[in-house]
């Protein structure tokens, strides 16, 4: 007996008295298609991760098709998006600055900005978006260019 290494004796209470946590590991694959993948006529938004994961975020591989312009005004929501593929720009509401967007260009919605955001003629832009408060499923932009709070959502 003294010869067992101490894990192997206690090893197996050890484990039952612990609750078993478990890494969140999803792959695009298994988004595509199901009701986290919402396609609209300007944008697809594939949310990798929601409300439900309990990360205090969610998190979009969203897809801009080539030559839309979104008019959008998170007034519930900070925003980040961080482009890895296409070509477009954002144009700030309030002051009429234009940025380009390029694959590597981030930006982040800190004061609940209204704004324009476009994909070049014949550039459909792909980015990571993170959302916080989370958005909780099916979301899809209101008059305004919202989404609802999460409670109403
Ligand atoms: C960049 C952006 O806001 N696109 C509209 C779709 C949205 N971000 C989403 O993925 O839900």
């Amino acid at each position: 007996m003294s010869a067992l290494p101490i894990g192997m004796f206690f090893g197996k209470a050890r484990i039952c008295n612990k609750k078993e946590s478990k890494v969140i590991v999803k792959n695009l694959d298994e988004i595509i298609n199901t009701d986290a993948d919402v396609d609209t006529a300007q944008w697809r938004s594939r949310r990798l991760l929601l409300a439900q994961d309990g990360m205090g975020f969610s998190l979009h591989d969203t897809l801009i098709k080539k030559g839309e312009a979104l008019h959008l005004w998170y007034k519930h929501h900070l925003e980040a998006v961080y482009c890895i593929e296409g070509e477009g720009e954002i144009e700030e509401k309030k002051n009429g600055k234009i940025h380009s967007i390029r694959p590597g260009t981030v930006y982040a919605l800190n004061e609940h900005d209204q704004h324009i955001l476009r994909a070049n003629k014949g550039s459909q832009m792909r980015m990571v978006c993170v959302f916080n408060p989370p958005v909780t499923g099916r979301e899809v932009h209101d008059k305004d260019g919202a989404y609802a709070l999460p409670e109403q959502a």
